[in-house]
Parts: C-alpha cells; sequence; structure tokens
C-alpha cells in the first residue's frame, strides 16, 4: 500500500511517524523547509510518551518524485490546500484515496450528503471550487483528529495525547478503501474508528474550534479561562447554538448536550488553542474553516449567524492587523 502524507507539519508527522515505525506501509511524506532537511538528515523524531523514536522516512519536496499512490493523506492547514493543488496532483491516479485531516468544515461536505445543497462548493474553503475540481470529492475519506501533537522543532514532533483520527467515507458506506487504511493506522498504535456518519462528528469537533479557536485568539485567554468566565463561556454557547441551528437544518445529530461539550473543552485546562498559537507564532489562522465557513452555511441554510459574525469580524480585524490572515 503506498501511502504519501502530505504536509507532515504536526499531525501529519504523527502519523507518518507511527505508520514508519510499524513498518507495514510503503510510506513518503512531502515537507519543506528546514523541517525537510532535519528529516532527511536525521529522520522524522517522535517524542511520545516521554521516549524519543526516529522514524526513517522517504521525505521529498516534490511530489511528482514519488508518482501515483493510493493513499494521499493531506495534513496540511485548510488554508494551504489551494496553493498546493498543483503539487498535489501527480499523486493522483485513477484509484487513488485522498484523506483530508483539516478541521474545519471539509471542502467536501456537500459531496454525497444528499438534499437541495448535493454538490454545493463552499467558498469559504475552496474559493472558486479549485479544490473541489483537482482532487475530485470522490477520491475522499473523511476523518477527524483527536491528537494535540506540536512541532518542537524541525524534524521533531512532540504528542501531547490522542490516537483516535476517526474515519468516513462522504456516503456514510464502509468501503474496503477505508477499512484497510484502518487496518495499518491501527497496527500502529492508532485507534482509527471507520464512521457511518462522520459528518456528525466533524459538527462535535467543529462545535469547540468554531468558537473557543476565535475567542481565545480575541482574549490570549485558555480553555479553562474562557470556560470560567460566565462571560466568554455565554459567547461562545451563543455561537455553538447557532451553529447546532445550522447543523441539524442540515440533519446533523448532536449526540451530547452544548453544556456538556463546553466542559468538556473547559476540562482541557489551561491549553492556548491552535488558533491562539498561530496567532502568537504569527502564523496563518485557519479562521475561513473553522469560522467563516460555518457562517457561510448559515447563509446557505437560511440561519441567523449574528454572534458568530461579530466574533469572525473582531478575529479577522484582529489577525489581518497581525499579518496572519489573508482572505481566501
Ligand atoms: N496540531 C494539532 O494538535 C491538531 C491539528 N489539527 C488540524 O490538523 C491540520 C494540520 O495541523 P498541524 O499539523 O497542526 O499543522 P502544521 O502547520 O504543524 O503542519 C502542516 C505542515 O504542512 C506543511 N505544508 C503546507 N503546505 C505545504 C506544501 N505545499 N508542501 C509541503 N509542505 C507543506 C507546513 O509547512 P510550513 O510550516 O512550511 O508551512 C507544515 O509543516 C489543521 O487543520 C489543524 O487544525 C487537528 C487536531 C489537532
Ligand atoms: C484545543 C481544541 C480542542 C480547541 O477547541 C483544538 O482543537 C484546537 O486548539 O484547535
Amino acid at each position: 500500500m503506498r501511502v504519501t502524507v502530505f504536509g507532515a507539519g504536526a499531525i501529519g508527522g504523527y502519523l507518518a511517524a507511527k505508520l514508519a515505525i510499524a513498518g507495514s506501509v510503503d510510506l513518503s511524506i512531502v515537507a519543506r523547509g528546514a523541517h525537510l532537511e532535519a528529516i532527511k538528515a536525521d529522520g522524522l523524531r517522535l517524542i511520545e510518551g516521554g521516549k524519543e523514536t526516529v522514524a526513517r522516512v522517504r521525505a521529498v519536496s516534490r511530489a511528482e518524485e514519488l508518482g501515483v499512490q493510493d493513499y494521499v493523506v493531506l495534513a496540511m492547514k485548510a488554508h494551504s490546500l489551494a496553493p498546493a493543488l498543483g503539487e498535489i496532483a501527480p499523486l493522483l491516479g485513477e484509484g487513488t484515496a485522498v484523506v483530508t485531516m483539516q478541521n474545519g468544515v471539509p471542502w467536501w461536505y456537500f459531496h454525497k450528503a444528499g438534499g437541495a445543497l448535493e454538490g454545493t462548493r463552499l467558498d469559504a474553503v475552496d474559493p472558486g471550487g479549485a479544490i473541489w475540481q483537482c482532487i475530485g470529492p470522490e477520491r475522499v475519506i473523511g476523518s477527524v483528529v483527536y491528537p494535540a501533537v506540536e512541532v518542537d522543532a524541525p524534524g521533531l514532533i512532540r504528542h501531547v495525547e490522542g490516537t483516535r483520527f476517526s474515519l468516513g467515507e462522504p456516503s456514510g458506506e464502509k468501503s474496503e478503501r477505508a477499512t484497510a487504511l484502518a487496518r495499518e493506522m491501527v497496527k500502529a498504535g492508532l485507534q482509527a474508528p471507520v464512521r457511518e456518519d462522520v459528518r456528525s462528528e466533524i459538527w462535535v469537533k467543529l462545535w469547540g474550534n468554531l468558537s473557543f479557536n476565535p475567542i481565545s485568539a480575541l482574549t490570549g485567554s485558555t480553555l479553562a479561562a474562557i470556560v470560567a468566565d460566565e462571560a466568554t463561556r455565554a459567547v461562545a454557547r451563543a455561537m455553538m447554538l447557532e451553529a447546532q441551528a445550522i447543523g441539524e437544518s442540515l440533519g446533523v445529530r448532536f449526540l451530547i448536550p452544548v453544556d456538556r461539550r463546553i466542559k468538556g473543552a473547559g476540562d482541557v485546562g489551561e491549553h492556548k488553542t491552535s488558533m491562539l498559537q498561530d496567532l502568537e507564532r504569527g502564523r496563518p489562522m485557519e479562521i475561513d474553516a473553522l469560522v467563516g465557513a460555518v457562517r457561510e452555511l448559515g447563509r446557505l441554510t437560511g440561519q441567523p449567524t449574528p454572534t458568530i459574525d461579530t466574533v469572525l469580524a473582531l478575529v479577522r480585524r484582529l489577525a489581518t492587523e497581525r499579518g496572519c490572515y489573508s482572505p481566501s
């Protein structure tokens, strides 16, 4: 099984290191810059459970050196997808499956979703439909990523917690291609359940990212602090209820109540969300995939999003001032 992880940063680097150490797939990674040079020189280093392991992986900057793959795992940030399409294309053949590991609303959301919006492209995550056109949604296996991972230094991945990468076909089918990949991930020590309703799981993750990520960027606060403060908790809750109405109008089942989801986020503790970390490091923030796309879904479904609109306007302004955002 030929597998390429495209964008082997925190999440991609963790997945690639685990698969490489297990050794049962023909694995390659596409990386760039100092991170790539460090991996080529010293291997992909993974710190997990306080122990460092070095994974030897085939690492390239130009995907075309690798040829057609059975699986391409897209593990970059959502806003890095469209600019990379030309580099991804040589990896795709007739039977290639593409696993999308981005947080937020995925660009393929309305593929095989059924209903009036079937086939709709989302401008917030796929401006002009270029990703849909180039990759083709029929290749997609969706994913919800739970591990928390960081890149500590070029070539050095530090696993913080969690091993679950839920997978799911947009159609809900338990396909052979999804179960075959899941088997390899499980052999590598990861949890990889294949879901029949991956969209519902995407929404439960998105619930937290949509609200806590921009509020943490705006306030500089950790998850625990946002939840402990009655006023910021109320803003998060209002955003989540607006999102819930949108999701439910699209047929999504929210299997946990909103207050349990809020408590779960607070229990993560004194943790800075990825959006706050990106702001502090001057890196592009995933505003469109986590917040802008939900607002777009609100427009498409006729659901009002007053609190989401307000927070989106503020976080976009802040990110623009800091050079961490340019509209897609
Ligand atoms: N980290 C985490 O704990 C979690 C992350 N997620 C989600 O997973 C996704 C990935 O996040 P994360 O792993 O943190 O992001 P990172 O920025 O750590 O990793 C993305 C990597 O992709 C690389 N990349 C982007 N474009 C290209 C390209 N054209 N060619 C080669 N390499 C490229 C980046 O390089 P460069 O740095 O040079 O841009 C970077 O190394 C996001 O959607 C995030 O929200 C979900 C759950 C938890
Ligand atoms: C911490 C958490 C769960 C925020 O909701 C997250 O996914 C992120 O930081 O992006």
